[in-house]
């Protein structure tokens, strides 16, 4: 394989409007800044990949701007005119910096994508998937009543996702669940709880398997795999860590201590591609299954988790929507279609979508150009 040099790096900042609000137990939002990271190489090709940041730190300690900050600062003078021999190198290169993987990540894909194009491989073929089509769900945002929740399950299942996730917190659970399931007994359907629980509500908990789910997604503390553990001895619905798990290291631990049943592998929060690649064939040779979790991304970021998704153990389906259910209009073209609840994996060479660079010129709120390793810290 022909190796990379990234000669140029500019950090596209823009202002992204979701068509409808999205809200978790952490809170709603409906905008968000997105640094859409741009890796050029000697030979003038482009890579892409984005920050899957929001504005606030809710989700993990990240934000747009710190991503940006830790970008500018670290981690591109930390690859920028070096020798990369394969992209599956460049998460070493930036273990100096502690945690802040979705950053990493930020750059880390969009060398995968200018090292896929060098080769002129898509990206899925680079990293050894093998499907031509995903099987992809829905994630529902909590709705004001269990009412509303059953309309918007009721149009996602017309629509043909394969996997219904729905958010629970408490007060917005079990009824709500309830509800679903009387309306459509064999939906597959999930439910993300974004860490709103504690040991304390084991009892209330275990009301949920009832409802047959496919699992609970991340319950617990935020950076918890012990408790976990524990909450998976007394429930039947299996656990699915989201949040907890930021590394092959973490879900190795995991899987070691029954944390979990199931990882939702997000690239942005375990630091790049080639360790979700690692998560998938650590669970992979345990027998445990994955799907890739979303975080609203542009289509660049939903092209990465596409791609990804045609790996062997992505046997669940993800939380990859079509554009059209995030953006009035994606940045990217064409656009991420789905016909009943199936994705076409791109055959074009990296992540087979290009930018619209009208568009991303009419969001764009600031462009930095970096071409030089230079920054005021000491870099290792
Ligand atoms: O991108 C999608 O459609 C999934 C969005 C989604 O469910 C989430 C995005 C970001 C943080 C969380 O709220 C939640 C998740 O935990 O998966
Ligand atoms: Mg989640």
């Amino acid at each position: 394989m022909k190796p990379v040099k990234i000669k140029e790096v500019v950090l596209h900042t823009v202002k992204m409007r979701l068509i409808a609000p999205f809200t978790t137990s952490f809170g709603t939002f409906q905008e968000k800044h997105v640094c859409l990271v741009e890796a050029i190489d000697e030979s003038g090709i482009s890579g892409w990949g984005e920050t899957t940041t929001s504005d606030e730190p809710y989700y993990n300690e990240e934000t747009t701007h710190t991503a940006v900050y830790m970008l500018k600062d670290f981690l591109i003078p930390r690859i920028i005119h070096k020798t990369i021999n394969h992209p599956l190198d460049v998460h070493d290169m930036l273990t100096f910096v502690r945690r802040n993987q979705i950053a990493k990540s930020a750059i880390e894909t969009a060398i995968w994508d200018v090292f896929a194009k060098k080769n002129n491989l898509p990206l899925s073929e680079l990293i050894g998937g093998m499907k031509t089509e995903i099987e992809v769900g829905k994630s529902i945002g909590i709705q004001e009543s269990p009412e509303k929740l059953v309309e918007k399950v009721g149009e996602y299942v017309k629509e043909g996702f394969r996997k219904i996730k729905v958010k629970i917190a408490p007060g917005a659970d079990l009824d709500y669940i309830e509800a679903v399931r009387k309306a459509f007994p064999d939906a597959p359907l999930m439910a993300d709880a974004n860490s709103a629980y504690t040991l304390n509500d084991i009892e209330h908990l275990k009301k949920l398997d009832q409802y047959n789910l496919m699992m609970i997604e991340q319950p617990l503390a935020h950076d918890d795999i012990i408790d976990h553990a524990t909450l998976q001895r007394e429930i039947q619905t299996p656990i699915c860590l989201d949040e907890s798990i930021h590394s092959l290291e973490d879900a190795r631990k995991a899987l070691q201590l029954g944390s979990c049943r199931i990882i939702n592998i997000k690239i942005g929060r375990v630091g790049g591609l080639g360790e979700a690649i690692r998560i998938h064939d650590l669970c992979r040779d345990n027998g445990v299954p994955v799907w890739c979790g979303g975080m609203l991304e542009t289509g660049i970021g939903r092209a990465h988790n596409i791609a990804l998704t045609s790996l062997s153990n992505f046997t669940i389906p993800g939380d990859t929507a079509p554009s059209s259910h995030y953006w009035d209009e994606d940045i990217i073209e064409p656009e991420v279609t789905m016909d009943l609840g199936i994705i076409q994996v791109q055959s074009g060479p990296g992540i087979g979508f290009e930018v619209n660079r009208k568009k991303l010129e009419q969001l764009t709120i600031e462009k930095e150009r970096i071409t030089t390793a230079e920054t005021p810290h000491p870099i290792p």
